[in-house]
């Protein structure tokens, strides 16, 4: 079983309402589950055997909420070397915005460059279609807990 941190970058609740839902599913599946809210690098270097989940929203105009801000500037000025970390990426955004879904983009590609491995698909949200974020979440965390198991 596995040890997850869950990065939660949210301005209005609902990708923290997500991170909730995901985080009870995965203890109800035997993984443990930890919310980093807000969340600091520092954290998340300490344990690097365990998988990285991040779930954001989208802020401003394609931004990073504010509560995640200081997470994904500290990993794009320190660039730690991340290229045993495994993560995950749940992003909510609304398909209106030409920059749908571009908060979790943004860490997915920071990440990426630090070296860590994406486990699956990114799952990009659209709230307009969703009115229940966490359904689709539930959707989609079922379809990748095996591949971390
Ligand atoms: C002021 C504002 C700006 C937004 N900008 C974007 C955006 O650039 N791209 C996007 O995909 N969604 C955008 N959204 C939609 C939010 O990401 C979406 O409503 C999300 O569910 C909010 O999650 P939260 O409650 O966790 O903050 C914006 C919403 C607001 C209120």
């Amino acid at each position: 079983m596995a040890k997850l941190n869950l990065v939660v970058g949210s301005m209005l609740g609902a990708a923290e309402y997500v991170a909730d839902h995901v985080a009870n599913l995965l203890e109800q599946a035997g993984h443990q589950a930890e919310i980093h809210n807000p969340a600091t690098l520092d954290e998340v270097l300490a344990e690097p055997d365990a998988i990285l989940l991040v779930v954001t929203s989208t802020h401003g105009a394609g931004d990073v909420p504010d509560n995640l801000q200081p997470f994904a500037k500290d990993l794009a000025e320190q660039h730690p070397d991340l290229n045993a970390l495994k993560y995950g990426v749940i992003a909510l955004g609304d398909s209106s915005y030409d920059t749908f879904c571009q908060g979790g983009k943004t860490l997915d590609r920071l990440l990426a460059e630090c070296g860590a491995s994406r486990i699956g698909d990114r799952l990009d949200i659209d709230v307009t279609q969703h009115e229940i974020p966490e359904d689709a979440a539930e959707a989609w965390i079922q379809g990748w807990m095996p591949l971390i198991a």
